[in-house]
Formats: C-alpha cells, sequence, structure tokens
C-alpha cells in the first residue's frame, strides 16, 4: 500500500532549512493497522503529510495505493486527497464543521465529489455508534463524539488508506480505547489500511506493529508476537501476546540502536563489532 525509500523533505523558511525527513524507509502492506511514534519534532507529522498529499516530498520514492506522489498533477493531488486518502486529526476543528448537524459534517465530502449521498452517511455514523445524534449539531457532541464525527467523515469516500495524527490526543483515555476499537474494527472487518501517529504508548500497543521515527528516519520497529497458550497460563491466548522490537536496516547497511539501549551499557562514539556465527554482537567499550 505505502512504499517510501530514502524520503526527503525539506522545509525552507526564511534561508534557513529544516531537514524534516532524512532518507525514511518505510513499507506497509495492504490491510496493516500500524503505529508511528517519535519524539516532537522527529518527523511524524510531516511523513503524514506527504502520505496524504498535502505537502509534497524534497526527494525519495513515495507511492501510495500504486500513485507515485511525485507524478501526480495538482489536480490528479486534489483527487488523491479525496479519493484514495481519509484524515483523522487530533483538533477535530480541522475535520468537522460546528454549525452543522453530524448528518451534514458527514456528507460534506461527498458533496465535494459532486454525489450526495444521505443514505452512506446514515450508515458511517451508524458504523461509528452514532446512530442517534444524527441530527445534534457538532457543538452539542462531545469530544469523543465529535472524533467518532471525524472518523465516519475521513471513511466517507471509501479510501483505501485511513490516516489519524494523534487521534486520541485530546480525550480521556475510556474515549480513547473507544476510538482505538473503531480502527481495529473498521481494519478487520473491512480490510482498511490505518496509519496512526501517536505519543500513546498503550494505544501503540494494540495494534500489530509500531514503527518509530527518530531524526526524520526510521529507527526501530515493535512487531507483535502472536501469544501461545503456554505464554498466557491459559487458553486465552491472545492475552500473552507481545512485541520484539526489531531495527530497520536501510540499503547501505545502516541502522539506529535505541538510544536506552546505547545508554544501559554507556557507549558513547564507537562499539566494537564482532560476527560470531549467526549472530552480529555489539561491545560497550572497554573501561
Ligand atoms: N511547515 C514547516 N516549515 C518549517 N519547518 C517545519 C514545518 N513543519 C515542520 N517543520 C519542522 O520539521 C521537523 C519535523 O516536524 P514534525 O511536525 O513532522 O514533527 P513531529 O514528529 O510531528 O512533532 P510533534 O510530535 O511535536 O507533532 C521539526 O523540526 C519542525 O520544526
Amino acid at each position: 500500500m505505502i512504499v517510501c525509500e530514502n524520503l526527503v523533505k525539506i522545509y525552507k523558511a526564511n534561508d534557513l532549512e529544516v531537514v524534516a525527513l532524512q532518507g525514511l524507509d518505510l513499507r506497509v502492506e495492504n490491510g496493516e493497522l500500524m503505529g508511528i511514534i517519535g519524539n516532537s519534532g522527529s518527523g511524524k507529522s510531516t511523513l503524514l503529510n506527504m502520505l496524504g498529499g498535502l505537502d509534497r516530498p524534497s526527494a525519495g520514492k513515495l507511492s501510495v495505493a500504486g500513485a507515485d506522489l511525485f507524478r501526480l498533477t495538482p489536480r490528479e493531488l486534489v483527487q488523491y486527497r479525496l479519493q484514495t486518502v481519509g484524515f483523522v486529526w487530533q483538533n477535530n476543528a480541522r475535520n468537522l464543521i460546528p454549525y452543522l448537524s453530524a448528518l451534514q459534517n458527514v456528507e460534506m465530502p461527498m458533496l465535494l465529489r459532486g454525489m450526495r449521498k444521505r443514505e452512506r452517511a446514515h450508515e458511517l455514523l451508524e458504523l461509528v455508534g452514532l446512530g442517534h445524534r444524527k441530527k445534534n449539531k457538532l457543538s452539542e457532541l462531545s469530544g469523543g463524539e465529535q472524533q467518532r464525527v471525524a472518523i465516519a467523515i475521513a471513511l466517507a469516500n471509501n479510501p483505501k488508506l485511513l490516516l489519524a495524527d494523534e487521534p486520541t490526543g485530546s480525550v480521556d483515555t475510556r474515549t480513547a480505547a473507544i476510538i482505538l476499537d473503531l480502527f481495529q474494527e473498521l481494519n478487520r472487518s473491512f480490510g482498511l489500511t490505518v496509519v496512526i501517529v501517536t505519543h500513546d504508548l498503550e494505544l501503540a500497543r494494540k495494534v500489530d506493529r509500531v514503527v518509530a521515527i527518530r531524526d526524520g528516519k526510521t529507527s526501530s520497529e515493535l512487531l507483535r508476537r502472536k501469544g501461545t497458550e503456554e505464554d498466557s497460563g491459559d487458553s486465552a491466548g491472545e492475552e500473552a501476546d507481545s512485541h520484539e522490537e526489531w531495527a530497520v536496516l536501510d540499503q547501505a547497511g545502516r541502522l539506529q540502536i535505541p538510544m536506552e539501549y546505547l545508554q544501559a551499557i554507556q557507549a558513547d562514539g564507537k562499539l566494537r563489532i564482532e560476527l560470531q556465527d549467526d549472530r552480529i554482537v555489539l561491545f560497550p567499550p572497554r573501561r
């Protein structure tokens, strides 16, 4: 679904250049539900903006659902944003119009595509569990309910890819769990590919794969390892699911070692490297 190779984004402001993405590699398969984590300023939102066609990358390769994002004409890019991707933002003012009803809000993206499908808007609001609040103005809904309307809007044009930037950033823990369950359901029932940028490690733990971005590059991944009955000590199995951490190796053989690992062995500058049979071992400096 998504192929990013050596993706670079440079912002220029007042003669200053900020390299927000520094040769980022990422592949996302069709039907994946994945999270992206990283410190503030690491490039998460920049990546999402590139994936959503809101901004153009500076160099590298980027294709989403077969579309080469470098080659799309401005007109094709508008179509891409309307048809291929759906967005959910932390601040739902970016998705929603406060003086319209939930139903009218969900109809809006379809109107922009020149069609009005009231039936579909009803279905989407049922899907996000807001069938009973269709007629309410946005200002009459809670933050969590507004976020669910935002998800219905994002789905209105049947996107192939759903992009969410801190979707649980402004809601309480209980509402955050409801929103994540909804993403899971959309992913499992409709095979929708979902990419969620988050600071919320709880949320990150519930997806199949979490990619960490550091300084504009993918640095490591947490992959879900299916639990066995033995692991959990009962037959629930899923309880024992855990994540394994993987370092991402780029095409030039570079990898980033998580900072906490380096701190744990007090690494500084250089590590001794040794090939031992079927493994590569890194040693801290001798003290
Ligand atoms: N429009 C812009 N113009 C100039 N610099 C920008 C612009 N957008 C982002 N940046 C810079 O690019 C870098 C990456 O920013 P980005 O917003 O992608 O980080 P982030 O990981 O999403 O951070 P946060 O978690 O705080 O939202 C930062 O140094 C930021 O200051």
